[in-house]
């Protein structure tokens, strides 16, 4: 995946210009024509200055002050074309910034599946990302001085060929900075890439104490200064090794510097010689000692410059991994479409499933949830539960076997027109800070802002009584991230979050994975009764599926069926009284809890 550095930068300089040239045509012609005509007015000063002298010297004083007019326009143009073209890229660079942060927005959440945001790599990739992408200016800009900085070294070549034709190997001179410099970046690179995992663990434990939802647990396990340390750990750690690189870079970039400074003195003392002679004039003595100087000036950009075009391809190539990643997770081309409603019902079918090459957390699971059903699946903490859940959204492929919908293998079908048809409410339900209708609106997107729809998925879910508690009612802004946002309690967003979940009014499959578990269980028992009411009446029109994940046997008994997980497989399936008389796992785990609550 990884192609050569050169490919990368070409790559990269392609994509930056069709960027900017995309943005804003006209500004993008403005910038580069006014740098290109700076960067060719610095040579040409040593030019004029040549004139100038030479005419001072021979007395001309008409031609002296033409050359210095001349002069005087040239440093003109060298000091504020660059300013000016300034003006001109710098608002293409933020629209490119923006265009890059959509990009990584998209490629971040564009994957069907969960797979992606679990491997290390992934988030090593965003995390450098995330600071790099900011840096499109310096790219941009980086890109536009190096194109006026090789034509700027091809004229002052001409003028030194002109001088002496061996002058020409002068810029040769500046291969082994440029070199060194390339090596020093690599090195850069690969300290930045290694200790990516570190920053961003560091950045995590930062962002822990600086959060308001861990502050209770931070004080009351007296977690802060742990954290504390563990964070200046870690920064230490990562600072120090970066330390490290740059040192060793630095000292690679003055070892080619060196070699660049005795090319100089020779290019300056070769033309001496020849004003000694009584070859060259004392303008010529001006113009090479001039011109020399900014090829060490070029050199010196040169090298900076790579620097930045180094970075700018390395954020390139991992934009263009992370493209590619989403692709390789973006499955087969669905060639059949999702059911209008479930006839026969959803099947596991000798399904397996390993989170990201780990220990298998489901076993050979082979299940039938018939249409129409209300399903319960119970089972210890960390059973698997929760993960066979997330296989039936089709969140993540099994490793073996097939999902299986209305006997069509969920592999076939196009997930986004799945997740249509799938409402869902978690135990890790998200706690959006918007206006408190669209934070229910947003379980179906198209009905957003339906105040009528937003109603009825709270009546739904037993959950109207918090809009009266509201300040604005369903105008009220959430969330302390705002001035006058309001924060809720966690039994709020939660109801909230129900409500959300009952969105979608025809939903195939229907997932209630501990949603309820703020509330107490007599709560939850008369909510649950409510879905399955509901969930009969919605299931005699598309045979919806209810499944819901909940460890209160009391809800749990109510269920059509009820799976019962162990150690990643299924042991027992079948309705309460079933499952009571044949004394298994489920008896065993009713009774422990009805003993408790007695
Ligand atoms: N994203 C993940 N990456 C790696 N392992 C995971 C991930 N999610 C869950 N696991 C592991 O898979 C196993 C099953 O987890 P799962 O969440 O499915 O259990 P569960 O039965 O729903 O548990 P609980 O009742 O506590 O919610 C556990 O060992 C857990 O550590």
């Amino acid at each position: 995946m990884r192609g050569s550095s050169s490919n990368n930068l070409w790559a990269a300089v392609r994509q930056l210009l069709g960027a900017a040239w995309r943005e804003h045509r006209g500004k993008t012609v403005v910038a580069v024509t006014l740098m290109l005509a700076g960067a060719v007015a610095a040579p040409l000063t040593g030019l004029a200055l040549k004139w100038l002298i030479n005419a001072v010297v021979e007395g001309r004083t008409g031609a002296a002050v033409g050359a210095a007019v001349t002069l005087a326009g040239l440093a003109v143009a060298v000091l504020t074309f660059g300013h000016f073209a300034h003006v001109a890229h710098f608002e293409l660079s933020d629209l490119i910034t923006l265009r890059y942060d959509e990009e990584l927005i998209a490629l971040t959440n564009g994957s069907a599946g969960l797979e992606l945001h679990e491997r290390p790599e992934h988030a090593d990739r965003i995390t450098v990302l995330e600071q790099e992408v900011q840096q499109a200016r310096a790219s941009l800009q980086a890109l536009l001085n190096t194109g006026s900085l090789i034509l700027a070294a091809v004229v002052t070549g001409i003028l030194l060929a002109m001088l002496n034709p061996v002058l020409i190997l002068l810029p040769l001179a500046s291969i082994p900075p440029l070199l060194a410099g390339r090596r020093a970046e690599r090195a850069i690179d690969r300290a930045t890439t290694a200790t990516a995992e570190a920053t961003r663990l560091a950045l995590n434990l930062f962002r822990l104490t600086t959060t308001a939802a861990p502050a209770k647990e931070l004080r009351l396990f007296r977690l802060q200064w742990e954290v504390r340390s563990r964070h200046g750990e870690l920064w230490t750690d990562v600072t120090g090794r970066l330390w490290q690189a740059q040192v060793r870079a630095t000292a690679v970039r003055a070892a080619g510097q060196l070699l660049f400074a005795a090319g100089y003195v020779a290019a300056v003392l070769l033309v001496v010689r020849q004003a000694i002679e009584g070859d060259r004039t004392v303008g010529d003595v001006v113009l090479v000692t001039v011109l020399a100087a900014q090829v060490n000036q070029q050199v010196v950009q040169a090298v900076a410059l790579l620097q930045d075009l180094q970075r700018m391809a390395g954020t390139h190539r991992r934009l263009r991994e992370l493209r590619a990643a989403a692709d390789a997770t973006a499955g087969d081309v669905p060639d059949t479409a999702v059911p209008d409603r479930l006839r026969l019902g959803l099947d596991l079918r000798g399904v397996s499933f390993a989170y990201d090459g780990g220990t298998p957390v489901l076993c050979d699971v082979d299940l039938h949830l018939p249409a129409g059903a209300t399903v319960a699946i119970v089972g210890e903490s960390g059973a698997g539960k929760s993960t066979l859940v997330k296989l039936l959204c089709g969140f993540y492929r099994p490793s073996a076997g097939e999902v299986a919908v209305d006997g069509v293998d969920l592999a076939r079908m196009s997930l986004t027109d799945w997740r249509r048809r799938i409402a869902a409410g978690f135990q890790d339900f998200v706690r959006y800070e918007l206006v408190a209708r669209e934070a229910v609106g947003v379980g179906d997107l198209d009905r957003v802002s339906s105040t009528d729809a937003v109603q009825a998925a709270l009546e739904r879910a037993g959950s109207s009584d918090i809009v009266p508690a509201l300040r604005d009612g369903l105008d009220t802004q959430l969330g302390k991230s705002y001035a006058d946002g309001v924060e809720l309690s966690g039994g709020q967003w939660q109801k909230l979050a129900l409500g959300r979940a009952l969105m979608r009014e025809q939903p195939l499959l229907l997932v209630l994975d501990e949603p309820t578990s703020a509330l107490d269980a007599e709560a939850e028992y008369a909510l649950f009764e409510r879905y399955t009411a509901q969930a009969a009446r919605v299931a005699a029109k598309t045979g919806g599926i209810t499944l819901i994940v909940s460890h209160r046997f009391s809800t749990v008994r109510m269920a059509d069926m009820i799976v019962v997980v162990s150690d990643g497989r299924v042991v027992e399936a079948g309705d309460h009284a079933t499952l009571m008389r044949s004394r298994g796992l489920y008896a065993e785990l009713y009774g422990m809890q009805a003993r408790a609550y007695r």
